[in-house]
């Protein structure tokens, strides 16, 4: 997508990029608009007069944008949002102050199913836990990596069919035993085989991968019942949100060999990550990097863009959530 300047020129109007963001984006914001970068943890109620005439505020997914900000910038009418997750945005506020908010859905379904998948694997057939033992010179040493599980044939449980969802249970389609589905109702036009009760999905799963969406509804849905229905040959995927899996309860599950493994690309707390998890070999991990691909990262700040286009000339906006 090619960023066309707008008929109206909004070079004078006043925007905040907050929170860090993306060199390409920050660019271009500063190339359009007015725009006065604020750090994510600044105090709303301290931010100086001109900046608090924002009009508009771009924000990452795990900086979002609290009833705080938003009440701090009198003039606020926009959040365009670089993520398709908006937990992190108090949408009930947005909306009862005529605030708009959109986000970035679709372009960066494909990297971020990718990504669980690859997880699953390397959960699943110890990838992350054989290369550091061949770096450790192990295997020189004579020492035998233990045998793992295949993924082939597996039962895979995607817990929230949506966008991501779907993508993730089509990769699989080629390899999986069964793929099913729990989701707060039955998602149609699929023939996957969906699993009302939580934790008969869990008991009928030999690997859960997490995909919904976070925010309060979802708070805790993998629970340590759900996790000892999986069971100690089950292992868990979360590319979702870390809110969604109780981590204290995940944590002691995979200590306690409860279940057998887990691939996490999110965490409660991000970047802090529960160091008991550092030493354990059956848990793969990574830096929150489901869209982190050079080429998803521009689509998603072009469409980012093209929704400020949007709302700066009075189009419909593309991708709105509020
Ligand atoms: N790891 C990463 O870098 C990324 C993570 N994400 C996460 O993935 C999430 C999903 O994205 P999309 O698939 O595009 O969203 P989506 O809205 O298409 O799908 C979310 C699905 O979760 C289901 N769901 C929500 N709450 C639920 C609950 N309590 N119980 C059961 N199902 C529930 C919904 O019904 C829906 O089917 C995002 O909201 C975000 O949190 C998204 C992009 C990158
Ligand atoms: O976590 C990333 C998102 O886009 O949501």
């Amino acid at each position: 997508m090619t960023y066309i300047r707008a008929m109206t020129d909004p070079a004078a109007i006043p925007i905040i990029a907050y929170g860090p963001l993306y060199p390409y984006l920050d660019e271009a914001l500063a190339w359009r608009f007015a725009v006065h970068a604020v750090a994510a943890d600044a105090d709303p109620e301290a931010l100086p007069p001109q900046v608090r005439e924002a009009r508009a505020l771009v924000s990452f997914g795990s900086v979002g944008a609290s009833a705080a900000i938003m009440d701090a910038l009198p003039k606020l009418e926009m959040i365009g949002l670089f993520s398709v997750g908006y937990d992190k945005v108090d949408v009930a506020h947005a909306r009862a102050k005529g605030i708009r908010v959109t986000n970035t859905p679709d372009v960066l379904t494909d990297d971020v199913a990718d990504l669980a998948v690859g997880l699953l694997y390397a959960t699943v057939r110890h990838i992350a836990a054989n290369d550091r033992m061949v770096r450790a010179g192990d295997w020189a040493r004579g020492v035998k990596p233990a045998l793992c599980g295949r993924v082939t044939g597996k039962r895979i449980g995607i817990l929230g069919l949506g966008r991501i969802g779907r993508a993730i249970a089509r990769r699989l389609e080629a390899v999986a035993g069964e793929i099913l589905y729990h989701s707060r109702r039955p998602v149609a036009g699929t023939a996957y085989r969906y699993v009302a009760d939580p934790l008969d999905f869990a008991r009928a799963s030999d690997v859960i991968i997490v995909a919904t969406s976070g925010g309060p509804e979802a708070r805790g849905l993998v629970d340590a019942a759900m996790l000892d229905a999986l069971g100690p040959e089950g292992m868990i995927v979360n590319i979702s949100r870390g809110s969604v899996i109780d981590e204290d309860a995940l944590v002691a599950a995979l200590a306690e060999k409860r279940i057998a493994g887990a691939g996490l690309d999110v965490f409660a707390n991000e970047p802090h990550v529960p160091e008991a998890l550092f030493s354990m070999d059956h848990v793969v991990l990574q830096p929150h990097q489901g869209s982190a691909t050079v080429e998803t990262r521009k689509a998603m700040a072009d469409l980012v863009l093209a929704n400020l286009d949007a709302w700066v000339s009075g189009r419909p906006l593309l991708t709105p959530v509020a």
